[in-house]
């Protein structure tokens, strides 16, 4: 079964033009999935779309076979919070916390609060055990970052998002934050990211190019040179 699967999705703000014009993917389980495109082509209302934070207007999504559209506010809610991370541009760290309890937070208001065995795991494995009594602002864009991720990855989430998950970042410091959502892309886990980074979006196993609201192309495995020409006649194409 996918991980996830959306049909003919359109998404309208409004009595404008619509943002999605009909959207069909799908992710299956241990991908990473890049999703490109020129500005202003939608990639950023489509990442919502999947992830449930924005309802669609037409079309379906469906996460581990459950459609979104049939669960109502609430159960949406406890949905995302079981199975789906989201690392966004701005890390959406809590700033009055430490490393460590913006680790441990979500799966304590998730009310399945994770051991300190299974915290300390989460910081290790991004590489900054000696950084959880800091607080975010006593570290890098990178750090922060990663303690993002540390945070998604602790929850075992099924799926993860990363809106620009490197848009802030030096090239160094994006890289690390890429190598570890690629990692996180295995077994059951996949990841979905919307990027500008022609580099690392070619990181994905696949990548989808957005064009004025629709697909204009899959790549699959492809050099960032592919990338960078496939996201270039997009533009051209409008
Ligand atoms: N909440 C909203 N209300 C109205 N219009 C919106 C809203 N969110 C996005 N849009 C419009 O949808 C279009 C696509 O925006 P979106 O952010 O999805 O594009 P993008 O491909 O991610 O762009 P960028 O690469 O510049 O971040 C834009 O024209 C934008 O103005």
């Amino acid at each position: 079964m996918s991980v996830l699967e959306a049909h003919e999705v359109t998404k309208s703000f409004g009595g404008t033009e619509a943002v999605l014009r009909g959207i069909s993917l799908h992710v299956e389980p241990g991908e990473l999935v890049s999703i490109v495109g020129p500005s202003g082509s939608g990639k950023s209302t489509l990442l919502y779309c999947l992830a449930g934070l924005e309802a669609v207007t037409s079309g379906t999504v469906s996460i581990l076979g459950t459609p979104l559209a049939g669960l109502g506010r609430r159960r949406l809610a406890a949905f995302r919070r079981d199975h789906v991370g989201f690392v966004f541009q701005s890390y959406n760290l809590i700033t009055s916390l430490t490393v460590w309890d913006n680790v441990a937070l979500p799966a304590r208001l998730a009310r399945r609060p994770i051991g300190a065995d299974e915290v300390a795991a989460a910081i290790e494995r991004v590489g900054l055990s000696d950084r959880a009594r800091y607080k975010p602002a006593q570290l890098s864009g990178g750090q922060q970052q990663r303690v993002a991720v540390a945070r998604v990855l602790a929850t075992r989430p099924d799926l993860v998002f990363a809106d620009e998950p490197t848009g802030a970042l030096d090239t160094a410091k994006g890289d690390a934050v890429l190598r570890l959502l690629r990692e996180a892309a295995t077994g059951d886990r996949s990841v979905v990211m919307v990027t500008h980074d022609l580099e690392a979006a070619a990181r994905g196993d696949r990548v989808l190019v957005l064009r004025d609201g629709r697909l204009h192309a899959e790549l699959h495995h492809p050099t960032p040179a592919e990338v960078l020409a496939a996201v270039g006649a997009a533009s051209e194409a409008v």
